[in-house]
C-alpha cells in the first residue's frame, strides 16, 4: 500500500491539475498553511508549558504564558480556516473531475468495435470500471485529508523527536499495526467486491427485467414473478455469503492489529512517564510531549483511515484505467479513408465472420454485389446469418476473412464515422428512446428547426394520424416508464424506427424485419415507400414474410452463414429449393 500511495496521489494530483489548476494551487496552499500552523502550535505549546508548570502565583504564570497561548490560539484558528478553504477547493474540483471521468468511460464504451460487446468478461470489467467513477467522488476528499494528516503527523512527529528522539519510533510502532490492519481489511473488501461483480451484474440485469413496466404484462401473465424473485434473492444471498464469509477474516485482522498497537501504545506512554519521573526530561517537555503524542496519534489514525481509503480507491482506479486501456485497444483502427456519397456499389467478397467465443462462423464465405437503385432481400432460417450480414454491409463488424468494399474501398481502411453518415438501419430490436417524438425521428442527425422533413418521414410510415392524436404532437414525450410521458403501441414504435431511418435519406438503407409488428396497411405502406425511394440508394430488406420479397430486384437465401440460393422472386418460386419450400410452408394453413 505504502509503495502505491505516492503513485496514486501523483495520479490524482495530475487529474486535478488538468481539471482546475487554480483550485489545486489553493489546495496545496492550504496544506502548507496546515503544516506550518501545526508546527507553530506545538512550538508555542512547548513555550507556554514553561511558565504554566513553573513556580509562582497562578495569575503570574498565566500572564507569562499569555503570548505563547495567543500564538497557540492563532495557529489553531489558522488550521481551521485552511481546512475550510481546502474543503471549498476540493468541492470545486470533484464534480468536474467526476463528470470528466464518467464521460470518458461512457465514450470509451460507445466507441469500441461492436465485436467487443461479445468478448467474455467485457461487461464485468465495465462494471468494475464504473466503481472507479463512483470512487472519484470521494477520492480528492480522501487524498486531501490524507495529505493534511500526513503533514500534521510529520510536523508533530518532528517536534516530538526534537523533544526526545526516542518517542517517535515508539509512536510509529504504536500506530503502524493499525495501519497494516486497515490496508489488509481494504484488500479483503476489494476481493469481495471483485468476487461479487458477475453476480451483481446479473442481479442488476434481472432487477431491470423483473421491474420494468415494459415486461410487466409478460412477467404477470406468464407467472414469472416467483421465478424472478427466487433468482434475485438467490443471487443476492450468494453475494451476502461471500461478504459474510470474509467477516471473520476482517475481525481477526482488526483484533490482532488493535492488540499489537495497544501494546505498543502502552509501551510509549510508559516510556514517557519513565523519562519524566526519572528526570531525564523536564516536566514542561513531558507535557508538550503528551500534546504532541495526542496530535500525532490523531493524525496517524487519520492517515491510516484515509490512506486505506485512497488505497481502496487506487484499486478501483486501476480497474478503471485497465478497462479504459482495453477499450482504447478495442477502438476501431481502420485507416482514415473518407467515404463520400453517392455510394454506387457495395461488394462483399468471400466474407467470413465469427463472433468471439463461437465455434462456427455466423457468415461463412459470402460474396455479393449491391448496386445503387437495387433492392436486395435476404431470407433464411433463424440464425442463418442474415443480421450478421447486415452488420458486415454497414461496417459495424469487419469480416475476419474476405472484405467489404464501398465504391471499391475496403471498409477496413475507412473511417467508420464517414460510412455511418451514409447508412440508415432499422434493426430487429430497435430502441424506443425516452425522448420526444421529434427527437426519436431526428436522433443521430444535426439539430433542425424545420419540421417539414420530420413530417415527411412521419407520413412515409403512415404515422401522421397517431402523432396528431398525441397530446403535444411531435413534442410529445415518449418516456412513460421514466417521466410519465405517453406510450405508443408496438407497431407505432416500429413505424417510428422506420421513419428514423428514412429521415436520414441514407445511401444504404437496411431494414431488418421492419414490419413484424405492423398491421397490413402499415406494412403495405412501408414497402410501397421503399420501392418509391429505391432509385437513389441501395436497399436491403431482411424478412421472413416471403411475399414481401416480391419488391426485391435480387433475393438471397441464407443457410448456416452461406448463400445457398439466389435470384428473382419468380425464379426462386419455381426453383424447387429452400425458398419455394419456405414459401409453401408460409401458405400451408
Ligand atoms: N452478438 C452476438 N454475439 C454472439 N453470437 C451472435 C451474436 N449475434 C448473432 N450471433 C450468432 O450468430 C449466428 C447468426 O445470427 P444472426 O442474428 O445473424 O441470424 P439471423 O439469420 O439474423 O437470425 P434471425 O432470423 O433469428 O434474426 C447465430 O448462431 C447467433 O447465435
Amino acid at each position: 500500500m505504502c509503495a502505491q500511495i505516492p503513485r496514486v496521489l501523483g495520479r490524482i494530483g495530475r487529474l486535478c491539475r488538468r481539471t482546475d489548476p487554480r483550485a489545486v494551487r489553493l489546495l496545496v496552499g492550504c496544506q502548507v498553511v496546515t503544516g506550518v500552523s501545526a508546527a507553530v502550535l506545538l512550538a508555542a505549546t512547548a513555550r507556554a508549558m514553561g511558565p504554566l508548570l513553573g513556580g509562582g502565583a497562578v495569575a503570574d504564570r498565566l500572564r507569562g504564558a499569555l503570548p505563547a497561548l495567543l500564538v497557540v490560539a492563532l495557529a489553531a484558528a489558522l488550521t481551521r480556516v485552511s481546512g475550510a478553504v481546502a474543503v471549498y477547493a476540493e468541492r470545486r474540483i470533484t464534480p468536474v473531475l467526476t463528470t470528466a471521468t464518467d464521460t470518458t468511460l461512457v465514450e470509451a464504451v460507445c466507441r469500441v468495435e461492436a465485436s467487443a460487446y461479445a468478448v467474455d468478461g467485457f461487461s464485468d470489467r465495465q462494471e468494475a470500471a464504473e466503481m472507479g467513477v463512483v470512487r472519484t467522488q470521494v477520492m480528492i476528499g480522501d487524498a486531501q485529508r490524507l495529505l493534511s494528516a500526513l503533514i500534521r503527523m510529520v510536523t508533530a512527529g518532528g517536534v516530538l523527536s526534537v523533544l526526545d528522539p526516542l518517542m517517535l519510533p515508539l509512536l510509529l510502532l504504536a500506530v503502524l499495526p493499525a495501519g497494516a490492519g486497515a490496508v489488509l481489511t481494504a484488500r479483503v473488501d476489494y476481493e469481495i467486491h471483485y468476487a461479487n461483480i458477475a453476480d451483481r451484474n446479473i442481479r442488476s440485469m434481472m432487477r431491470w427485467w423483473a421491474t420494468t413496466p415494459r415486461c410487466g404484462d409478460e412477467v404477470r401473465a406468464n407467472s414469472m414473478t416467483d421465478y424472478l424473485v427466487f433468482w434475485y434473492r438467490t443471487l443476492s444471498q450468494r453475494c451476502d455469503r461471500r461478504t459474510l464469509a470474509a467477516a471473520p477474516r476482517t475481525l481477526r485482522i482488526s483484533l490482532f492489529s488493535a492488540l499489537v498497537s495497544g501494546v505498543f501504545l502502552v509501551v510509549a506512554w510508559g516510556a514517557l512517564a519513565w523519562l519524566a519521573a526519572s528526570g531525564r526530561i523536564e516536566l514542561a517537555v513531558a507535557a508538550t510531549a503528551v500534546v504532541a503524542v495526542q496530535t500525532t496519534l490523531a493524525a496517524l489514525s487519520q492517515v491510516v483511515v484515509n490512506g486505506a481509503a485512497v488505497f481502496h480507491t487506487s484499486l478501483y482506479l486501476g480497474d478503471m484505467q485497465a478497462f479504459l486501456d482495453d477499450a482504447a485497444a478495442r477502438a476501431p483502427r481502420r485507416g482514415g479513408h473518407v467515404l463520400t456519397a453517392p455510394v454506387e456499389e457495395i461488394r462483399v467478397e468471400e466474407a467470413v465472420y465469427r463472433y468471439p467465443g463461437k465455434e462456427r462462423p455466423a457468415v461463412d464465405g459470402v460474396s455479393l454485389t449491391l448496386r445503387r437503385g437495387e433492392i436486395l432481400a435476404v431470407v433464411g432460417a433463424n440464425g442463418s446469418g442474415k443480421s450478421t450480414l447486415t452488420r458486415l454491409l454497414t461496417g459495424i463488424h469487419l469480416p475476419d476473412k474476405g472484405r467489404v468494399t464501398w465504391n471499391g474501398t475496403d471498409l477496413a481502411g475507412t473511417d467508420p464515422a464517414t460510412v455511418w453518415t451514409n447508412t440508415g438501419l432499422v434493426p430487429q430490436i430497435f430502441a424506443q428512446w425516452p425522448l420526444r417524438v421529434r427527437e426519436n425521428i431526428t436522433l443521430g442527425q444535426p439539430r433542425t428547426h424545420d419540421d417539414g422533413p420530420v413530417w415527411e418521414a412521419v407520413d412515409a410510415v403512415g404515422l401522421r394520424e397517431a402523432v396528431d392524436d398525441l397530446p403535444a404532437g411531435l413534442d410529445t414525450l415518449l418516456a412513460r416508464d421514466t417521466f410519465g410521458g405517453t406510450e405508443l403501441s408496438g407497431g407505432q414504435w416500429q413505424r417510428v424506427a422506420c421513419s428514423r431511418a428514412l429521415y436520414r435519406r441514407p445511401a444504404l438503407l437496411i431494414l431488418d424485419e421492419p414490419t413484424s409488428q405492423m398491421d397490413p396497411r402499415g406494412e403495405h405502406r412501408i414497402f410501397e415507400r421503399i420501392k418509391a425511394i429505391a432509385a437513389d440508394r441501395i436497399t436491403v430488406v431482411v424478412t421472413h414474410r416471403l411475399e414481401n420479397t416480391r419488391i426485391a430486384d435480387h433475393i438471397v437465401v441464407m443457410e448456416h452463414g452461406r448463400i445457398t440460393e439466389q435470384g428473382r422472386y419468380d425464379d426462386l418460386v419455381h426453383a424447387g429449393g429452400t425458398f419455394a419450400e419456405l414459401l409453401a410452408l408460409s401458405q400451408d394453413r
